[in-house]
């Protein structure tokens, strides 16, 4: 049975979510964009709402709401700015959901609880200067000395590196055994040797903090280790396979954006002696949009009802991914298109939309990465288990067999 209706708690906080966007974001979002400036107390804001755990168990301090409704949270925060669905892609998506998954007490206590709250803010640090798609590429060192391990090496493109008060960070602690010789490690801001830098000049969301992270001598206590040593490629993974899902929900919204923003301009602008909406043409770049839009829904909330009951959703996830990042980049750029010279202005959110676009059809897995997945799961290169290890499937803790 499918049911596409959404629920009542879905419904609201899908109007909590558009009624803070449009008050509290929108009427700043412009000069923020300009100024670089990341504007940490939206984020305060969604710890208030109760939007930085929303499917993390009541128990760990989150919402303990399904996996969909995380979607919606991103659709509508995206449809506001690119930076802060990012924010919480890299919050809840990548780093919380992962403690939920591969954490132990220990760790819940200390550090999911408080990023649920939304008290304390994670980040997720895999990617490095030479190892992007190549994750099993990296280079940073995890050396074990008694009690800790010290960690040496930097990671690049790391949303919320100036902002976050926990990382989760990948290292080598076996550099001879390729991906099986990986860890994951939670490091806090505050430990001796972390220092991070936050990138300017970025094409795009330029309203949010993304930069670098070093480790210098970096004593991590073992407790902070996640998983057992070299299950770190797994958790990345695993982690991603939540991530992904988050952007692809954010890219919904923001075509969404588009589609709203275009059929103003449509009914407005005149050309010919009549609103540019009634040129076939421009007829042609909406429907495209509205394809793309229904398209990304229907994958997005597909893996969203797989996540919900326990079900392995890597290639499914990769799949939403890669399908709606492109079509929110080709709807950004059909909007500005509609908009003609005046889309090329900051007088009109479309080209701030159309730079957004870009990084997520790069980050979380390139689009390529993901054309090459479904390619091998199509030939049968690639495969997934039927069930992940650990999955909490909601309601939480609840497995399939
Ligand atoms: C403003 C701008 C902000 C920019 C922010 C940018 C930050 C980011 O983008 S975050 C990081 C993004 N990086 C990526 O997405 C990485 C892309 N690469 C990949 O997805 C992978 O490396 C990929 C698919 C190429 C891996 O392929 P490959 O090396 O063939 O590994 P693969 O054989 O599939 O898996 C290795 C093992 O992991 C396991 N595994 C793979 N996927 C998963 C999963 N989803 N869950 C659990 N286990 C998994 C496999 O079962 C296998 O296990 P075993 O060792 O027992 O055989």
């Amino acid at each position: 049975m499918f049911d596409f209706s959404y629920s009542d708690d879905q419904l609201a906080v899908k109007k909590l979510v558009r009624k803070f966007v449009d008050k509290e974001i929108m009427p700043h979002i412009e000069r923020w964009d300009i100024e670089q400036h990341f504007e940490t107390s939206v984020l305060d804001r969604l710890a208030e709402l109760g939007l930085m755990g929303v499917c993390i168990p009541e128990q760990y301090g989150g919402q303990g709401m399904d996996y969909n409704t995380l979607a919606i949270v991103c659709a509508e925060l995206e449809r506001g700015d690119t930076a802060f669905r990012t924010a919480v892609s890299v919050h809840t998506a990548l780093n919380s959901m992962t403690l939920l998954q591969w954490g132990n007490g220990f760790q819940k206590e200390k550090y999911l609880k408080p990023q649920a709250q939304g008290t304390k803010v994670g980040a997720f640090g895999l990617t490095e200067p030479n190892a992007g798609s190549d994750v099993a590429a990296i280079e940073m060192r995890a050396v074990r000395d008694g009690d800790v391990y010290i960690l040496n090496g930097g990671k690049t493109w790391i949303s919320l590196c100036d902002i976050a008060d926990h990382f989760l960070i990948f290292a080598k602690t076996a550099p001879d055994q390729g991906h099986r010789g990986i860890s994951c490690f939670i490091v806090e801001r505050d430990f001796p040797g972390v220092t991070t830098r936050g990138f300017k000049n970025k094409l795009g969301i330029r309203a949010g903090n993304t930069g670098e992270v070093f480790l210098e001598d970096v004593r991590v206590p073992a407790e902070n280790r996640v998983g057992k040593e070299g299950e770190g490629f797994k958790i990345a993974m695993s982690a991603l396979d939540n991530g992904r899902f988050s952007v692809a929900a954010g890219a919904v919204g923001l075509i969404d954006a588009c589609i709203e923003a275009s059929l103003k301009y449509a009914h407005e602008r005149e050309t010919f002696g009549q609103p540019i909406g009634k040129h076939q043409l421009v007829q042609q770049m909406i429907a495209k949009m509205v394809a793309g839009y229904e398209t990304s829904r229907l994958l997005v909330y597909r893996v969203g009802w797989m996540k919900n009951r326990g079900i392995r959703n890597t290639r499914e996830t990769s799949l939403a991914k890669w399908i709606a990042c492109d079509a929110a980049f080709n709807a950004a750029a059909d909007a500005v298109q509609i908009h003609g010279a005046n889309g090329y202005s900051h007088e009109f959110p479309v080209e701030r939309y159309m730079r957004n676009a870009k990084a997520p059809v790069i980050y979380e897995g390139t689009r390529e990465i993901h054309q090459i997945m479904q390619a091998e799961y199509a030939l049968g290169y690639r495969s997934d288990k039927k069930l992940r290890k650990n999955l909490p499937s909601w309601p939480f803790g609840e497995e399939i067999e």
